[in-house]
């Protein structure tokens, strides 16, 4: 189903919890809707799902205007965290449910409940009860259930949030080959950036109620439009004053402007290491972590602590060690601009806009 929603609001009293919300998806597609605790995802998925009222604004779903349907007519599954499984019934009625409700015959509703059984590879536990069943196998039929009825659009508010990271980890990408087998255009509500990057094909950044971004994970990552973006997906460092790096003088002609600094915009490492020198900082390394495949050093350079990777192929470093540190890039950010600045010494000399 392609969704297309514009001007979107909803207030609650005099707090507004969602402001000027427009976006459009693809039918087929998954969406994360990803943001901090309140930002007003749940908001947006409710009034989507017609459990909510808009205060103003459209939701049109396949051409048509759906603000005034009831939510059983708009065609919508949902799985919520809190939308628990009917406990005194078994898998077999729990699935069937949307189904009796729309009044298929008995042979159909077998026929179907098998086919999602089978799907969610639930087979051989059709009879049992919920509290017969693991967090993770509960959540499968509470997928199962959402799908049965054959709804054009299916919703998922934290759909993991309440079962232990292993199984998180298993049912995400599950998930995720499910939704592109039955081919459903899915939207979920998380917190969890790592959820919504491996998991969505394009990803809604919700911030104090406004949109603040739309793309694939990647351009997100790549190209944040906003220091908020920037800040929330991935690790940074915000620096205050970058023209204090060298190669970034350049950034005292734009009072303001902070400069946020991901960690595979910079090199650490021995004076051997870097050619160029005359491009490179003194660094002090503050500390060194372990992190499986590499070490994550923090640096001190200046009054500034700088997060980066370094490979273990490379020397060792250790807290106290004087280091040359290289930042080839920042993402640089005043109140009505973002663009990309590269240290001048070290290659484009001009600042590239996003
Ligand atoms: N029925 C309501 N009455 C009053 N305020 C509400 C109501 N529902 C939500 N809010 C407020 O609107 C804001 C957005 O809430 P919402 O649940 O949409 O955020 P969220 O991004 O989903 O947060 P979380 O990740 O914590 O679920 C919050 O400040 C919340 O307190």
């Amino acid at each position: 189903m392609h969704i297309e929603v514009s001007g979107l609001n909803k207030s609650f009293g005099d707090f507004h919890a969602v402001r000027d919300v427009s976006f459009s998806i693809e039918k087929g597609h998954l969406i994360g809707l990803l943001g901090p605790s309140g930002g007003g995802k749940t908001s947006i998925l409710r009034m989507l799902a017609g459990l909510e009222t808009p205060s103003s604004g459209d939701i049109v779903f396949h051409g048509k205007r759906v603000n005034d349907l009831p939510p059983q007519e708009r065609g919508i599954g949902f799985v919520f965290q809190n939308y628990a499984l009917f406990k005194h019934m078994t898998v077999y009625d729990n699935v069937a449910f949307g189904l009796k409700i729309k009044k298929f015959s008995k042979s159909q509703i077998r026929d179907r409940v098998m086919e999602l059984v089978e799907l969610t590879g639930l087979k051989g536990f059709e009879h049992r009860y919920p509290h017969q069943l693991s967090g993770g196998q509960r959540q499968r039929v509470a997928f199962a259930r959402a799908l049965a009825p054959e709804p054009q659009l299916l919703l998922l508010d934290e759909p993991f949030a309440a079962i232990d990271a292993k199984i998180r980890q298993e049912l995400r990408t599950w998930l995720k080959e499910m939704i592109e087998r039955v081919g459903i255009t899915s939207i979920f509500v998380t917190h969890d950036q790592d959820e919504a990057i491996e998991v969505a094909d394009e990803i809604m950044i919700i911030n104090k109620g406004r949109l603040e971004q739309k793309g694939s994970p990647w351009d997100i990552y790549k190209s944040p439009q906003t220091q908020f973006v920037a800040s929330f997906i991935g690790e940074s460092t915000i620096v205050e004053d970058v023209s204090k790096l060298k190669g970034f003088e350049e950034a005292a002609g734009w009072p303001g402007a902070q400069a946020l600094i991901r960690p595979e915009f910079i090199e650490v490492g021995n004076p051997s290491e870097f050619r160029l020198q005359s491009a490179t900082e003194q660094g002090k390394i503050k500390h060194v972590h372990f992190r499986g495949s590499e070490w994550m050093v923090e640096v001190e350079v200046g009054n500034v602590t700088l997060i980066t990777y370094r490979s273990l192929e490379k020397e060792m470093l250790h807290p106290g060690d004087e280091v040359r540190v290289l930042v080839h890039r920042a993402y640089m950010f005043n109140q009505s601009d973002s663009w990309m600045m590269e240290n001048r010494l070290k290659e484009d000399p001009m600042p590239i806009h996003i």
